[in-house]
């Protein structure tokens, strides 16, 4: 099994710098990638990834996105003086030149080639370049915005020719519109190219008409361009992972990529000059996360922009953190995007609909700039960062504790057993799922399960799984034992996916939120806190269970921020065992991870690949990511019913007043 994280950085990119007055480029310095890295050292966690050094790329590697023009004339700036490099510059829009940084330019794309090589061969999983010059402004003939080639779109095309690659997703969450790499890939239906960015409706650089989200891509190509543009600052968390679950995860999972290249500028975080913006460092934790469940978790982030060097440095910790699989900080104050996120939000799912299955079949309608919420118009965020950096704390190994598996499969041995009292393994089969024999029994369950939450809970391992002889009595366990034994447990979300009706005690007080998903309709009482779902049977597989988890549940959890989560699943759902696997993988974005796992009636193999999930082992692909109307259908009135209550589900302005 592929693991490891890479990190590429040599400080050799550290030596070019702006030679003259030009206030514009005077923020891009040295200092970004030297900053970081000696916090990406006293965090520990340098020595927790695999170094890999950098190289120079080739002339033939340039050539892939560059004219022999352009590479022929960025060569002469290495014998040029001040005077000359500041006129040769003036041919582009905002970049600056040094003598050593057509040397840089070659390091930074061969580190970043360098990440795709060890990510391909399976020599990491994932892995990070820390690298400057930045790449995604960079076009065919042109420098730009402190770009001089192209290292992401060129990684696209490398890793399309040397492993034939079909299918490629590339996410540029830096602050700025990557007009150059849009260029590149305009037309090309093999490179999901997915940007937000702030575009103030034009007016903030580099203020293109095509970095609007009117630009889908051309031919072919149409569909492939995401443009998300924030025409407000001061978006925060909750705009940020609005826009995943509800325009790029849905994409992401119907486009199947084979690889994923991040074009990872974070001056879209807090306290950043260029992007004044307010999402935390630990945001960009989950957003790492939430991808690593794609193309079985290939991931190359490349560094872009970020000129706040503490917000920077920290941000780039916490996607390191995430690419290890350290469970995720919680986020705080999760709710509803504001206004101006959601007009855009709602303007890229009118104009993507045709494109995307996921959006066929809804009722959604363009929405014109008529928003001024002035909530946005505030400077700085009502929230300071977190960033006291962790002190140096080696994490708990991530280990899944494994409850009344029998002797039917032998565990890995990151996995803690929990060893069964004198109960021969062949009874524990003999639980009928309508009641448990005998009060031994229950009681023998209440024990194991007890036994696998207190480890959870004194942090001696990450999760836990436990087969179980009945889903609703486990519930029941592992919410009087919260109750009872775990006070720091304010919150648990269950997410039960079954047909049972589950008895809803009457008390909503919100320290319970449980999620049902099933194939019939129930009958039960619906409140904020009991979310019923009902999921369409297409023969004997359950459609609609993606697009539940991107629409409804993965926002509802997140703005819930539970202090635990239980899934409650059985083999017989008729649930794609990859889908469960996925849902089991992004639901340790919550509670830092303290996810059990009950499951009922077990095969061996299904158990063995929720084992792996738990473990954070990378998982396969979900293949028939493409959606069913029906489902679909479902999910969306359920998300129109209950997006009053839960603002994280709107994805489209609602006239109020
Ligand atoms: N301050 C408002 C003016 C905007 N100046 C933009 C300068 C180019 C930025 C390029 C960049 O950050 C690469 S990620
Ligand atoms: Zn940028």
């Amino acid at each position: 099994m592929v693991s490891g994280t890479a990190l590429i950085y040599d400080e050799e990119m550290t030596r070019y710098r702006l030679l003259w007055d030009y206030p514009v480029c005077s923020i891009e310095v040295p200092e970004r990638l030297s900053v970081s890295y000696s916090e990406l050292q006293i965090q520990g966690l340098v020595e927790r990834c695999i170094s890999v050094p950098v190289r120079e790329a080739t002339e033939e590697e340039i050539l892939l996105a560059h004219s022999q023009d352009f590479l022929e004339a960025i060569k002469t700036t290495q014998n040029m003086d001040v005077e000359q490099l500041k006129a040769f510059a003036s041919q582009f829009q905002d970049v600056y030149f040094h003598q050593n940084i057509y040397h840089c330019a070659k390091l930074a794309l061969g580190a970043t080639l360098q990440l795709v090589d060890a990510v391909m061969t399976k020599k990491v999983r994932n892995g990070i370049a820390l690298v400057r010059p930045p790449g995604h402004h960079s076009q065919h003939s042109a420098a730009n915005g402190f770009c001089i080639f192209n290292n992401v779109a060129i990684a696209a095309l490398y890793a399309k020719k040397m492993f034939d690659l079909k299918r490629i997703l590339i996410v540029d969450w830096d602050i700025h519109h990557g007009q150059g790499t849009q260029y590149f890939f305009e037309d090309d239906p093999s490179v999901l190219y997915f940007s937000w960015h702030r575009y103030e409706n034009q007016e903030f650089w580099p203020n293109l008409p095509e970095s609007d989200y009117s630009t889908v891509g051309k031919g072919k190509g149409a569909g492939f361009n995401v443009n998300v543009p924030w025409n407000k600052i001061g978006m925060q968390n909750s705009d940020y992972l609005s826009v995943f679950f509800h325009i790029l995860l849905p994409m992401a999972y119907e486009f199947n990529p084979e690889l994923v290249l991040i074009s990872a500028g974070f001056d879209s975080a807090i306290n950043d000059p260029e992007g004044k913006m307010c999402a935390t460092p630990a945001c960009f934790a989950h957003l790492t996360h939430l991808l690593m469940s794609l193309a079985e978790g290939k991931i190359c982030a490349v560094l872009e922009g970020g000129y706040d060097l503490h917000s920077l440095s920290h941000c780039i910790c916490h996607t390191v953190k995430a690419f290890l699989g350290d469970p995720v900080p919680h986020l705080l104050n999760i709710s509803s995007p504001c206004d101006s996120a959601l007009e855009s939000i709602q303007n890229v799912r009118a104009v993507h609909q045709q494109h995307w299955a996921f959006l066929r079949s809804l009722p959604i309608s363009m929405k014109h700039q008529n928003v001024n919420d002035d909530k946005k118009l505030e400077q700085f965020c009502n929230e300071e960062i977190h960033t006291s950096s962790p002190n140096y704390c080696p994490l708990p190994p991530k280990r899944t504790a494994v409850a009344l598996l029998g002797e039917k499969i032998e565990l890995p041995d990151r996995c803690l057993k929990i060893n069964l009292d004198s109960v021969p393994s062949d009874e524990i089969w003999s639980f009928k799922d309508s009641t448990v024999e005998g009060q031994k029994d229950s009681l023998h369950l209440q024990k194991n399960l007890c036994s696998v939450m207190m480890k959870i809970f004194q942090k001696e391992v990450q999760n836990g799984l436990a087969a179980v002889p009945c889903l609703l009595e486990a519930i029941k366990a592992v919410l009087s034992f919260c109750t009872t034994c775990a006070n720091s447990v304010s919150r648990i979300l269950v997410l039960y996916l079954g047909d049972k009706d589950y008895p809803v005690s009457l008390e909503d007080d919100g320290n319970l939120l449980l999620i049902q998903m099933s194939t019939k309709k129930l009958k039960g009482r619906e409140s904020k806190y009991h979310i019923p779902i009902f999921l369409p049977k297409e023969g004997n597989n359950v459609k609609g269970v993606l697009h539940a988890l991107f629409s409804l549940i993965l926002p509802v959890a997140y703005m819930y921020n539970p202090d635990l989560v239980v899934t409650a699943l059985s083999c017989q759902s008729g649930v794609d065992k990859k889908i469960l696997n996925q849902l089991t993988s992004l639901l340790q974005g919550l509670a830092e991870g303290q996810l059990l796992c009950l499951i009922h009636d077990p095969e061996v193999s299904f158990l063995e690949d929720t084992i792996c999930s738990l473990l954070g082992d990378p998982i396969l692909p979900v293949t028939d990511g493409v959606l069913q109307g029906e489902a679909i259908q479902e999910v969306e009135q359920q998300r129109q019913r209950l997006q009053e209550q839960w603002g994280i589900l709107k994805t489209q302005v609602t006239r109020t007043e």
